[in-house]
């Protein structure tokens, strides 16, 4: 009776979690879904979500599956009540997303230039204040460095403003620019493409990509790295990552179908080493049959040892005739939100046109 009880609510938490439509009322589809879900088999195993066991033989839907591994990993983790929810999605749906910038240097990135060389003259000025030796190649003679700060070569104050921003990383195809696409569209796939390409060829995106969301934060998209990722590319995001002011956190994504690869802890360490504030993102869940499998490499990956456990979001931004829904995308809009230090009722602000 208390098992019911606890799936029954985890349910629940899951149709909350689920959108923006009006969460008592489903739509015709989601009742489909409820039908055609409990077909859905799963392997004999049970779920030790802390102190209590979860019984998980067959017919259970992916929502609820995917609510008792977001209970099970997430255990320092509210999900954000209803309410929130909403506002957090009517934020994402109503948000103008503007393509900015594309880089495939650190420096190509709009003010990191500007920034490098302020940096540069503060540091000739401040050997000038010692009374130590002008470095030999500073051939500006007695400006003032403030007057060089002020310019902004020519780029638009708006690239400047200094937004918070979030970046997507992963291994080649684990789905970063489709999850882009999922979060900054409402529920069809109408406008993929739209804001970031994806596609089926591992090592598509070869450039950092930047999107403004609504005027308060940037997403980043980054070239995959393994597969047919160049050094030059994974030397590049491993700078975003180190030195860009602006990064609040990042989402690593792994593909729950491949699990964790070396490179991907390699990147977790990396991470770490540097203090980068991260979380985990599985994608594809509605390719994942088993979630003993993806428990094992969860437990295998070494993450739940990492002094700060990240969190962990179990989504899926393609649908199919078995996962007609999207899960987990919600979660991750409001802990972006969250991320940015903006509120779950923040509303978009203009974005002016070029
Ligand atoms: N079934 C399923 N397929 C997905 C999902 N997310 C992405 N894909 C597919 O995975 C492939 C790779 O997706 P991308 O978004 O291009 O992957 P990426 O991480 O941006 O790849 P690179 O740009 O190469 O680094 C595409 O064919 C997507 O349709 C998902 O949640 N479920
Ligand atoms: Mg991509």
């Amino acid at each position: 009776m208390l098992k019911v009880h606890r799936v029954s609510r985890l349910l629940r938490g899951y149709r909350i979690a689920a959108g923006t439509r009006n969460v008592n009322k489903l739509h015709p589809r989601d009742k489909n879904l409820e039908k055609t879900q409990t077909d859905f088999k799963l392997a004999k195993t049970s779920v030790d979500a802390g102190t209590q066991q979860v019984s998980r033989k067959a017919n259970r839907d992916k929502g609820s599956l995917i609510a008792i591994l977001h209970e099970k990993y997430n255990p320092h983790y509210e999900r954000p009540d209803r309410p929130d929810l909403c506002s957090v999605n009517r934020f994402f749906n109503s948000a103008r997303v503007r393509y900015e910038w594309s880089a495939a240097t650190f420096l190509d990135i709009p003010g990191e230039r500007l920034r490098q060389k302020a940096e540069e003259n503060a540091l000739t000025q401040a050997s000038r204040e010692d009374g130590s030796e002008p470095a030999p190649d500073d051939t500006r003679g007695g400006m003032r460095p403030k007057k060089r700060y002020g310019k902004t070569d020519g780029i638009p104050f708006e690239l400047l403003n200094g937004l918070p921003e979030v970046a997507f990383l992963g291994r080649c195809n684990a789905g970063k620019s489709t999850l882009l696409n999922n979060i900054t569209t409402e529920f069809s796939h109408v406008r993929l493409q739209e804001h970031a390409k994806a596609s089926k060829k591992a090592g598509f995106t070869k450039t950092i990509n930047c999107f403004n969301i609504g005027g308060r934060f940037r997403i980043v998209d980054t070239p995959g790295y393994g597969g047919k990722s160049t050094q030059e590319q994974g030397d590049m995001t491993m700078r975003y990552l180190r030195e860009r002011q602006e990064l609040k956190r990042c989402f690593l994504l792994v593909s729950a179908e491949q699990g964790f690869a070396a490179t991907d802890s390699q990147v977790v360490d990396f991470l770490t080493k540097f203090g980068i504030p991260f979380e985990v993102i599985f994608t594809k869940m509605d390719k994942i049959k088993d979630i003993s499998q993806l428990e094992s490499v969860i437990e295998e990956s070494g993450v739940l040892e990492l002094p700060t456990l990240p969190q962990m979001i179990f989504l899926n931004s393609e649908t199919n005739k078995r996962c007609p829904k999207r899960y987990g995308i919600d979660t991750l809009r409001s802990l972006i939100l969250e991320s940015c230090g903006l509120e779950p009722n923040v509303k978009p602000s203009k974005i002016r046109e070029k």
